[in-house]
């Protein structure tokens, strides 16, 4: 179990995050989600043992490790900065952490080629051991990195963007792949992204950052139904904000024919299996979006139609 408590961290005068808590379950998936600069790789560095807190603590199963540094917390990490060694093949890069080990914690030559071996097939690289990172595609060389970490047999994996880089449909393969991944090896993982979708297909629980603060904590249905405050609702889907305060999602919103608030329609586009309507409230400008089922016939550009809420969303702050 991870237990960070209270954790403040400042750069110069610039307080980067402040008094952060969290706690994870062992076998949890967690996503930390915010826009940049809300302090998620700060707060993932420090979990690593790669930077320290001015204040808190961080505990792993009870121990607190505050002060302990990365080599000696057994996590394993994928970020974008520790690319792959270029010039070691894709096995040795798998081997990396296992080689570097002292003499008497290092495994035979023998046993570490086998468990590279075994590690490239998990992440369904097998038989490109021999190759150089030069030699592979983005996707595969994620998948290398991400070997590599699991390696020594982390009590902890933490991912910064891991799939950051690469093209939409790769991703989610990638993405799917992980998941499975992690249910297959029993780890306890957490993962910064920026992308909400992202998150809320992984996660088991969302960490929402902004500014250096956690907004809200909730599985991916708490956070995107029950949003805990506005930039939650903001960030975590999409929503419409009315002059009155309420905020409202596009699936939530519905054309009527009598009664309810005219909008002029700017834009109808589809957008997959809905349709996607834009238009301005009348007698203000607040623009509306609203998604509308393919069965139905979308209104035109330049109409004039009433629009009706479902339900509205609501915070607690
Ligand atoms: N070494 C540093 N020195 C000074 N300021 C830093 C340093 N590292 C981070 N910061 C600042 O701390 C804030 C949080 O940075 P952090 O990298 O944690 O954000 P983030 O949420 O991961 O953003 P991104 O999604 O862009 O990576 C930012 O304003 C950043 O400029």
């Amino acid at each position: 179990m991870i237990r960070v408590e209270n954790i403040t961290k400042r750069f110069g005068d610039y307080a980067a995050l402040h008094g952060i808590d969290l706690e994870i379950q062992p076998g949890e998936f967690i996503a930390l989600l915010g826009p940049s600069g809300s302090g998620k790789t700060t707060l993932l560095r420090i979990i690593a043992g790669l930077e320290f807190q001015d204040e808190g603590h961080v505990y792993f199963d009870g121990e607190d490790v505050s002060d302990i540094p990365v080599g000696k917390r057994n996590v394993g990490f994928v970020f974008q900065q520790y690319a792959l060694f270029k010039h070691m093949t894709v096995a040795d890069n798998v081997a990396f952490g296992l080689n570097v080990r002292k003499a008497r914690h290092r495994p035979s030559k023998a046993e570490i080629k086998a468990r590279a071996e075994d590690l490239l097939r998990i992440v369904q690289l097998e038989g490109l051991g021999a190759r150089y990172p030069g030699q592979l595609s983005g996707g595969q060389r994620q998948r290398v990195a991400l070997a590599r970490a699991l390696a020594i047999e982390p009590s902890l994996l933490l991912l910064d963007e891991p799939f950051g880089a690469l093209d939409a449909k790769v991703r989610k393969d990638l993405r799917r792949w992980l998941r499975d991944l992690h249910k297959q090896m029993g780890l306890t993982s957490i993962f910064v992204t920026h992308d909400q979708e992202e998150a809320l297909e992984l996660a088991d629980r969302v960490v929402v950052m902004d500014h250096g603060r956690i907004d809200q904590i909730g599985t991916p249905e708490e956070v995107y139904m029950k949003p805990a405050t506005a930039f939650v609702s903001h960030f975590v889907g999409e929503t419409n904000r009315f002059p009155d305060g309420r905020h409202v999602r596009p699936h939530d919103l519905d054309i009527v024919s009598e009664g309810g608030e005219a909008i002029a329609v700017d834009n109808v586009f589809r957008k997959g299996a809905v349709w996607r309507v834009e238009g301005r409230l009348a007698g203000n400008d607040t623009i509306v979006e609203l998604d509308l089922s393919s069965d139905r016939q979308p209104p035109a550009i330049g109409e004039t139609v009433f629009i009706a809420a479902r339900r509205s969303l609501t915070f607690a702050s």
